[in-house]
Order: structure tokens, then C-alpha cells, then sequence
């Protein structure tokens, strides 16, 4: 316990010196919702509410993601208001099989009285991140798992400085394995919850927490900490989170999560559209990892039903004309035609973690090449320190120059993270965008910086 509490007092000190994050992707803040039709005469800015919402279930591995998701689709089924997924059709990868862990983010889709629920169940495991923050960057609000008999671990902390970085607005918290443990321990979990989750600059005063037991609940369990546990957290995920409004004004922007072959009519992508409406037959543009392909949205569906049209929240598979599977890659941005420019040079501020924080023990030099992630791509990135700086520590922040291997769409108040051997050590906003710079031979350690 004593280690936990000093972790929690490092964190303390980074939330501080993190710079705050403004995440282009993400929604409108939640007063909009009770204001929107006010605010739309004024601004002549149109957000349209709808009562669908995305969510899903994060935190440390083996905490019980999966079975609290497979426990609210069956408390559901039995009102007629899901159809229950069990754990195994959740985790069906053999691999997910023999390891007893999540691999791939799985959706599963129920109802409440109030709502309908899209859910993502996320990996937590350290080495399937990469899934977790795909899966994130879908949801509106998180569920962060939490076992009561451990406490916040690595990965507790890191999704959840990965939640704020995709624009994760809600947060609740589900204190897991109540059985396992005293009250007394629960309390503690709580206070520590609370000030992690104020570490990373979510209201952890406010945070809404519901203790339970996942595993009882999905044996039917109907003692408190069982299925009235899950009641009690729908019952939250419909009161706490707020109706989501979208920006339906703006060019629609939709990231690429899937791409799949219908034979005899093409390529789909599929993925949740960020902001905008898009029609069928719409001009435009598939960008990133330096392409930007002009083409037609030839069709749009939403579960597997065609659409004249989709609108941002939706989770949607567009068949796209004349656009070969081979050109797709996931992270790429769906746009309309010419709303976005590519580039692969970029200035940004950004904080290197310290040690305590998980991060670099040595510090960063000009050259330093790692692997940048933001939104639901990643791609090789060198990171050169401002001329005026020799070295930054664990610890620093500041100015940096980003040369991308290849172009891609970034804006300014984009969060990214930079992981290094499968750890985050740096996290940080765009500030600029610059004109491309030529990388010889597709060698970051080659690009010859114009500023030194
Ligand atoms: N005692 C107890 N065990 C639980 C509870 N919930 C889950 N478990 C067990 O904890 C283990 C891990 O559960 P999972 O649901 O796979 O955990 P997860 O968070 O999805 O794990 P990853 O997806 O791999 O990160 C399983 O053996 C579960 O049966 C609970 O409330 N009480
Ligand atoms: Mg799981």
C-alpha cells in the first residue's frame, strides 16, 4: 500500500507540469447538450442530441473487464434489453483462449430504459495498448475496471491518461473483486481512485464509483454485490453521462479502425465518425501515412442496414469507389474532399515522463526516434529538441520539432503519446503545423533539420 500511495504522490507532481490537453476530436462539453437549441440561433452552429451512447470497460489487466461486460449483457437479457454475450464470445481468439486474457477490443451492443449502449471492451493488457486506445477512441464515456484487491495499477493509470489524451470527457468507476476483499480496503481504493483520477485532470470528486463483484453478478448472483451491482452501474452510466452532442456542422472526419473486401462491390472501411454528416455519394478524401486518395462514398451503412446519410457518434462501414483494400490502413482519416492538408513535420510541446511515472531513466537527445500514437494510428516519429536546449530529462517539457515517417493529418491541440519499448514515455500536444521535410530514404536518422 505504501507504494501506492507514493506513486500517487509522483503523479500529483506530473499532472502539474503535463500540458493540458485539447483534443480536436473531441466532443462539445456537456452544457452544450441543455443549451444547444439557444446556442444554435446564435452561433448558427446546429448540434443535433441523440440517445445513443459510446462506452466501454478499461483498466489494469486480469481486473475484470470482460466479465463485468459479459455480466451487464446477461443482467440485460434477462429485462429483454440485450442479448447476452458471454465471456467466451467476448475473448474468442484462441489466443485470448489459452492466455485468459483479452487481446482484441470487442463490441457488444445493449439497451437501457433511457439509451442505447455501443460497448468496447478494451485489452489491458501492457502489450496490446495499441487495441486499447482504437477502442478508446471510440467511446464518449469509460467504465475504468478496477480490482479492489489490487488497487490502481500500471495500466490503471496509463488508460487513464490515455482516455484524456483520445478526448474521453466520462469517466465511472467499477471497484471489482469486492468480494475479495474488507470495507476497510475498499475505502482505501476509493480515496486513491479519487486522487488519480484528479491527477489526470478528471473530477475525482465527482467521478461516480460503484463496488461490486463482476464474476457474481454474472453467476447471478443477486446478493448486493452482485446483479443489483450492475443495475446500480447502468443506473449511473444513464444519470451521470450526459446526452452526447455532436458537431454536426463541421466537414465530416471519420478514423479508419477497419478495412474489408465485399466481393463484387469493393472496399468498406468502417469506423465511428468524429464530427459531420456524410452522404452518400460524397466527394472524399482517405488520408495518411502519406497518401490522400480522392474517392466516392458509394454506399453508407450503419448495422449492415444502407443510409442516404450518417451523422457523427454513428459506427458506420462506407464502401468506397474504386479504392483498392491494399491502400487502406487503419488510423487513416476518412474526410470530406479537401478539408484537411497532410504533413509530416510538426511543432509540438511535450512532457517526458519520469521514471516514477513509468517513463526514461536517461534524458532525451536531438535525433530521438520512438513510436508516436495518436487517435488510432501510430508511425515512427523523431523528436528534435528546440536549438536553444542540449538535452531534456525525464521530468522536462517543452518545445519539440515532430518529423513523422510519412505525412498525416494532425491539428493544432492534438494529444499524442510516445511509447518506447511498449511503455509511454512522453505525452504531448501539437502546436504548429509545418511544411513537410524530406526524409532520404525513408531514415528518420537522415532528415537534416532546418533550424539547427
Ligand atoms: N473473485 C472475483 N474474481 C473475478 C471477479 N471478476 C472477474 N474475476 C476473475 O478475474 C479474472 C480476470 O477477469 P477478466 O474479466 O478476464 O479480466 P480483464 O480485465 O478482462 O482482463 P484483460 O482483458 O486480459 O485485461 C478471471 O479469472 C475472472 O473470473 C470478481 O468480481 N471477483
Ligand atoms: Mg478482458
Amino acid at each position: 500500500m505504501n507504494g501506492r500511495l507514493i506513486i500517487r504522490t509522483i503523479y500529483c507532481n506530473f499532472t502539474r507540469k503535463t500540458p493540458i490537453n485539447h483534443d480536436v476530436f473531441s466532443y462539445k462539453p456537456a452544457f452544450f447538450g441543455v443549451f444547444a437549441n439557444k446556442l444554435s440561433t446564435k452561433t448558427e452552429t446546429k448540434f443535433v442530441e441523440k440517445k445513443h451512447c459510446n462506452v466501454g470497460t478499461i483498466g489494469h489487466v486480469d481486473h475484470g473487464k470482460t466479465t463485468l461486460t459479459a455480466a451487464i449483457t446477461k443482467v440485460l437479457a434477462n429485462d429483454g434489453l440485450a442479448q447476452f454475450t458471454s465471456y467466451d464470445e467476448i475473448d474468442k481468439a484462441p489466443e485470448e483462449k489459452a492466455r485468459g486474457i483479452t487481446i482484441n477490443a470487442a463490441h457488444v451492443g445493449y439497451n437501457t430504459k433511457l439509451r442505447h449502449y455501443a460497448h468496447t471492451d478494451c485489452p489491458g493488457h501492457a502489450d496490446y495498448v495499441r487495441n486499447m486506445i482504437s477502442g478508446a477512441s471510440q467511446m464518449d464515456a469509460a467504465i475504468l475496471v478496477v480490482a479492489a484487491n489490487d488497487g490502481p495499477m500500471p495500466q490503471t493509470r496509463e488508460h487513464l491518461l490515455l482516455a484524456k489524451q483520445v478526448g474521453i470527457q466520462y469517466i465511472l468507476v467499477y471497484v471489482n473483486k469486492a468480494d475479495l476483499v474488507d470495507d476497510e480496503l475498499l475505502e482505501l481504493v476509493e480515496i486513491e481512485m479519487r486522487e488519480l483520477l484528479s491527477d489526470f485532470g478528471y473530477d475525482g470528486s465527482s467521478v461516480p464509483m460503484v463496488y461490486g463483484s463482476a464474476l457474481k453478478a454474472l453467476n447471478g448472483d443477486e446478493s448486493e454485490l452482485g446483479v443489483p451491482s450492475i443495475r446500480k452501474l447502468l443506473d449511473t452510466m444513464d444519470k451521470y453521462i450526459p446526452p452526447i452532442v455532436r458537431d454536426l456542422q463541421s466537414p465530416f472526419l471519420m478514423p479508419i479502425d477497419n478495412a474489408f473486401t465485399v466481393p463484387g462491390r469493393g472496399t468498406v472501411v468502417v469506423g465511428t465518425i468524429k464530427r459531420g454528416i456524410m452522404k452518400k455519394n460524397d466527394e472524399s478524401d482517405l488520408m495518411g501515412f502519406g497518401y490522400n486518395i480522392k474517392t466516392t462514398l458509394s454506399d453508407i451503412q450503419i448495422f449492415k442496414k444502407s443510409v442516404p446519410e450518417a451523422v457523427a457518434g454513428d459506427n458506420v462501414g462506407v464502401l468506397l469507389r474504386g479504392m483498392k483494400i491494399k491502400a487502406v490502413e487503419t488510423g487513416m482519416l476518412l474526410c470530406a474532399a479537401k478539408s484537411f492538408t497532410l504533413s509530416n513535420h510538426y511543432k509540438a510541446n511535450i512532457y517526458f515522463l519520469t521514471r516514477n511515472e513509468g517513463g526514461r531513466k536517461k534524458p532525451v537527445f536531438s535525433k530521438y526516434s520512438q513510436q508516436m500514437f495518436s487517435g488510432t494510428w501510430n508511425i515512427a516519429c523523431r523528436i528534435d529538441l528546440d536549438p536553444s536546449m542540449h538535452m531534456m530529462m525525464p521530468g522536462d517539457h517543452g518545445e519539440v520539432y515532430l518529423t513523422l515517417l510519412e505525412g498525416m493529418v494532425m491539428t493544432q491541440g492534438q494529444p499524442f503519446t510516445i511509447r518506447e519499448n511498449n511503455v509511454t514515455v512522453a505525452t504531448g500536444i501539437i502546436t504548429e503545423t509545418l511544411e513537410s521535410i524530406d526524409v532520404p530514404k525513408g531514415k528518420l536518422g537522415k532528415v537534416i533539420m532546418r533550424y539547427n
